[in-house]
């Protein structure tokens, strides 16, 4: 398997430091452009015609369009302007926002990858594409499939909403003309809406399409709203500017009505389009180091010595590193093929360092393939203990199996249930993941057709399974065990329907409570969302978004099994949350 790395190396000249040498790389594709650029809408337009006016100057400034780098994890902080104008148009949605410490990384990392490198501070300029080859492996639930041995590069990322559910780009594809037509129809455009205090509202007239009207009537729209009182249009009511708003946004964006109505409950106003634009770039690339074969700074080593561009990913993360750029192709190198790392996004670290896997425990992975955290949970092992790899889906459980081997991972046993019957065939574990089928609303960068495609059908179905799987995970946890009886709860989504709806259900109907994750950043759960009360420790729970967190959306919620009992639920409690959803109502 490869050729063996020469760890004593040191990245004195060669390929690696020539590339640190190299002008600072940059996010993939900015805005608009890159593989999850062009999703829906009008990204191609976007390029040229971004907020702020003509010339393509941005008004919502993301990470690395405003100069500044972030690596994952680095809080996103707004420039002034944005921050005067970023009151929430209702304070229910209101979030809090903690920053994650900046990454200072430590003396030792510093020495291994050179200090003061341009990256340093995170994320360049120049997208990083790597051709993954087809060897190439994601380790990630909610990335592209890289690693299931399917050899390409592109594919939907892995929500796993359904076996083998994921969605062809059409949207991509879609013929320029035949869109730019249906943006007129959807439009109702009229005029221009250059007076800030004059919105063109649509009156029924034939559209006439201009980005360039679009874009400024959403700026317009979205200052009125915030400040309505004194901004308004005599007559108009706030439901017309927000029906008018969520009508550009659909199309500037390429959003469904349906899915942006749900975004636009998640974000205040003011940091709805910095939410929409770093939706759409691609994330950095990171890796996690195997530690189960190698030490992190040995395998930069390594990768540097090849032409890597890398940094440690943040201080948040002992085996994760961003890669900015590469001369080889990072899923095809000998240090990847015999297993030392994981190509995985930096989210998908997260579940797991919640989890906190513990040496000789029995873990379950419910939903496991293609294996990005169950090989990490396996490292955090030792390979010691038994760890019980779960994947209903018998195509992708190969690539479970595959990943293991290259991992070298020992102390597991891979099986192919239904995770909701799972209680039925194995119980009485110390932990258990569960990193649930989803929407992949946290993930549109790397798979637009989310955009269009998640209805509310979709969203309920959905919603109903992940109920199911986390009845059936924790009853497979034992609330005995010495070291655990802790449930992990995490999706690549966004939507609360998928996340606090679930967790809110598994407090009422299951013996656990919510504790802290362990995570020193990402944004507290809803504790209340749209009418809805949940639990207050629902803020123990923690949100991560691409623009505040440099990192894919998910969702994280540890929970504590204080019994083997279950309460006992009134049978009209059941009924309402059936026909209510799980939180109630205010
Ligand atoms: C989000 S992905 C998991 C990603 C994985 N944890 C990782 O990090 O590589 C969800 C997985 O759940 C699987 N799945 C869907 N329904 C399931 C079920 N009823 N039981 C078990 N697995 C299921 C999907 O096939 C998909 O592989």
């Amino acid at each position: 398997m490869g050729r063996k790395a020469n760890w004593s190396e040191k990245p004195k000249s060669g390929p690696g430091r020539k590339a640190r040498k190299q002008p600072a790389p940059s996010f993939p594709g900015m805005i608009g452009s890159g593989p999850g650029g062009g999703g829906g809408g009008i990204s191609k337009h976007r390029k040229k015609k971004q907020f702020g006016g003509p010339g393509g100057k941005k008004r919502s400034s993301y990470p690395q369009n405003d100069g500044r780098k972030l690596k994952p994890g680095q809080p996103y902080r707004k420039s002034n302007e944005s921050k005067k104008s970023s009151k929430p148009i209702d304070k229910k949605v209101t979030r809090n926002v903690r920053d994650a410490s900046d990454s200072e990384e430590d003396e030792e990392e510093k020495q291994v990858m050179g200090s003061n490198s341009e990256g340093d501070e995170g994320m360049s300029d120049n997208e990083p594409t790597m051709e993954t080859g087809s060897g190439s492996e994601d380790g990630s639930d909610d990335e592209a499939m890289q690693d299931d041995f399917s050899g390409s590069d592109g594919e939907a990322p892995d929500s796993g909403l359904e076996d083998g559910d994921q969605n062809g780009d059409g949207q991509k594809d879609e013929d320029k003309d035949d869109k730019l037509t249906k943006w007129h129809k959807l439009a109702n455009i009229n005029g221009s809406s250059d007076d800030a205090d004059k919105i063109d509202f649509p009156e029924g007239q034939e559209p006439t399409f201009d980005v360039q009207v679009v874009v400024d009537r959403i700026k317009d729209v979205i200052s009125t709203l915030l400040d309505f009182k004194t901004r308004r249009e005599e007559g108009r009511s706030r439901s017309e500017y927000i029906s008018l708003l969520t009508s550009d946004l659909c199309q500037y964006y390429g959003y469904n009505e349906y899915l942006m109505e749900r975004i636009m409950q998640v974000f205040p106003l003011g940091e709805l389009q910095d939410a929409l634009d770093a939706a759409d770039a691609p994330r950095p690339m990171t890796i996690r180091t195997n530690t189960l074969k190698c030490r992190r700074r040995e395998l930069a080593q390594a990768l540097i010595a090849r032409g890597v561009n890398l940094d440690p990913v943040g201080k948040w993360s002992k085996v994760g590193l961003v890669v900015y750029s590469s001369q080889v192709p990072v899923g095809a190198t000998p240090e990847y093929l015999a297993g030392h790392y994981m190509i995985q996004g930096a989210a998908s670290f997260l579940p797991v360092m919640a989890l906190g896997p513990q040496e000789n425990e029995r873990i379950l992975d419910m939903c496991a393939a293609p294996g990005g955290k169950s090989t990490h949970i396996a490292a955090l092992m030792k390979n010691t203990g038994t760890l019980l790899a779960n994947e209903f889906n018998k195509d992708r459980a190969k690539a479970l199996i595959g990943n293991f081997h290259r991992m070298g991972v020992k102390n597991s046993v891979i099986c192919s249930y239904d995770g909701r019957k799972l209680p039925e065939v194995m119980k009485g574990f110390d932990r258990v993941l569960l990193d649930a089928p989803c929407s992949g609303s946290g993930v549109i960068s790397k798979d637009s057709s989310t955009k269009t495609q998640r209805d509310a059908i979709d969203i309920q179905r959905t919603n109903t399974k992940q109920k199911e799987l986390i009845m059936a995970a924790i009853d497979c946890l034992d609330a005995t065990s010495q070291t655990g009886g802790y449930l992990v709860y995490s999706t690549c989504s966004i939507l609360p329907e998928e996340n606090e709806e679930v967790v809110a259900l598994a407090l009422r109907k299951r013996n656990v409570k919510l504790v802290p994750t362990g995570l020193d950043f990402g944004t507290p759960g809803f504790v209340n969302f749209q009418g809805k009360r949940f639990h207050p420790t629902m803020n123990l729970t923690r949100r991560f978004y691409p623009h505040s967190h440099n990192m894919d959306g998910f969702f994280v919620a540890k929970f504590k099994k204080f019994s083997n009992s279950n309460p006992v639920v009134k049978v009209d409690d059941e009924e309402e949350e059936e026909a209510e959803g799980s939180g109630e109502q205010e």
